[in-house]
């Protein structure tokens, strides 16, 4: 049995977290998006169009002496932010930390959305959401974390995201350093590959707890915080100058003073977003207003609780138990 740890680094505002992983023999090294809002693991390749790649590295699997093409088998991936991606699949030797998974589907791109050729810094993602959501065709392939958790001393992950610096991926065991007090815990509904879970009710900045509960699921790869609109507008409602502005496409509002704390239960615990984290980042060089990192989550189907509320706190994702496990940080 065994366990691995890898760091995870904060791009400007925090918009996504990007974590180097090797591919291949001898090792590719890679710095791609894990996100437990999807199931496959994919990156820039050597097949891809030259005008498609813009300063990422790319897996050149014919430089890789295990890699071997998973024959017929093709993908296709499409976000919620609309971007999208496809390719052809080969197995290969991937290695997170100290831990390697010898024969993991890694799915090369042929074809990238112009929003991943603009984001230079990122290489490509790395699932960590159920594999039941794989889109590689006629056979769906395992996430590396579905390949290894039988390994693992336990079958979880914990993500430690932090605002503006380095955090952490865990494999296999749950940090006592990482959080103080204990760790809230909620069952996890896995249906629809995602790692979902529904909070029993909110409140802005030190009022009373609402008894409105949101389903939603833990997403790494989603940068905000993503709510029913009805929770959004009673949020905003407390902030001076709050408003939605079209042209942003969401709530801005002024920078300062720092808005009221978010606080959401999961389970008999509570968890609170800051104020200073909920003012996302300046709309403008003029740093007066503030794009909100609580935005709604219309159109989506379902609450998407990202980074803005993941790095407040110590998550434990157990597969074993089926549940979330939500810590305060140390
Ligand atoms: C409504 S869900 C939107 C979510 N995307 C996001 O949250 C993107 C992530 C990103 C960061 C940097 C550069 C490019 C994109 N950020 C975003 O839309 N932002 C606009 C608002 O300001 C903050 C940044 C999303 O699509 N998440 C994907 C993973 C994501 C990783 C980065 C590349 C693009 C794909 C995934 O978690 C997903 O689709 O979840 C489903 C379940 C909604």
């Amino acid at each position: 049995r065994q366990t691995g740890t890898v760091e995870t680094d904060a791009e400007k505002h925090d918009v996504e977290y990007l974590t180097p992983i090797s591919i291949g023999t001898p090792p590719q090294n890679l710095i791609v998006d894990f996100d437990t809002g999807s199931s496959d693991l994919w990156v820039f390749s050597t097949e891809m169009a030259a005008k498609d790649i813009k300063g990422q590295a790319v897996y050149d699997p014919n430089n890789s002496s295990t890699s071997e093409k998973l024959q017929g088998s093709t993908w296709q991936i499409t976000y919620g932010d609309g971007s999208s991606s496809s390719g052809d699949v080969y197995l290969d030797t991937v290695t997170i930390g100290n831990l390697t998974v010898p024969n993991q589907a890694v799915e090369a791109a042929t074809k990238v959305s112009d929003e991943f050729t603009d984001d230079a810094n990122n290489d490509g993602l790395l699932g960590l959401g159920f594999s039941s959501i794989n889109t590689v065709q006629p056979t769906p392939q395992n996430t590396f974390f579905d390949n290894i958790k039988n390994n693992l001393d336990a079958p979880l992950f914990t993500a430690d995201l932090k605002h503006g610096a380095p955090g952490s991926y865990n494999f296999g065991y749950i940090d006592p350093a990482a959080y103080v007090g204990n760790i809230s815990w909620t069952p996890v509904d896995s249906s629809q590959g995602f790692w979902s879970f529904t909070s029993p009710g909110y409140a802005v900045g030190t009022e009373a707890m609402r008894n409105h509960s949101i389903s939603g699921i833990a997403d790494t790869g989603t940068t905000l915080l993503l709510l029913p609109k009805s929770v959004v507008k009673a949020y905003y409602e407390e902030i001076q100058g709050a408003q939605y502005d079209s042209n942003q496409g969401g709530y801005v509002f002024p920078c300062s003073p720092t808005p009221p704390d978010f606080v959401f239960g999961v389970s008999d615990g509570i968890v609170t977003v800051p104020g200073d984290m909920v003012s996302y980042a300046p709309v403008d060089s003029a740093n007066q207003d503030c794009f909100g990192g609580i935005q709604s989550d219309t159109g989506i189907g379902f609450s998407i609780f990202g980074d803005v509320a993941l790095k407040t706190s110590f998550v434990v994702f157990d597969a074993g138990g089926l549940q979330l496990g939500w810590g305060a940080k140390n």
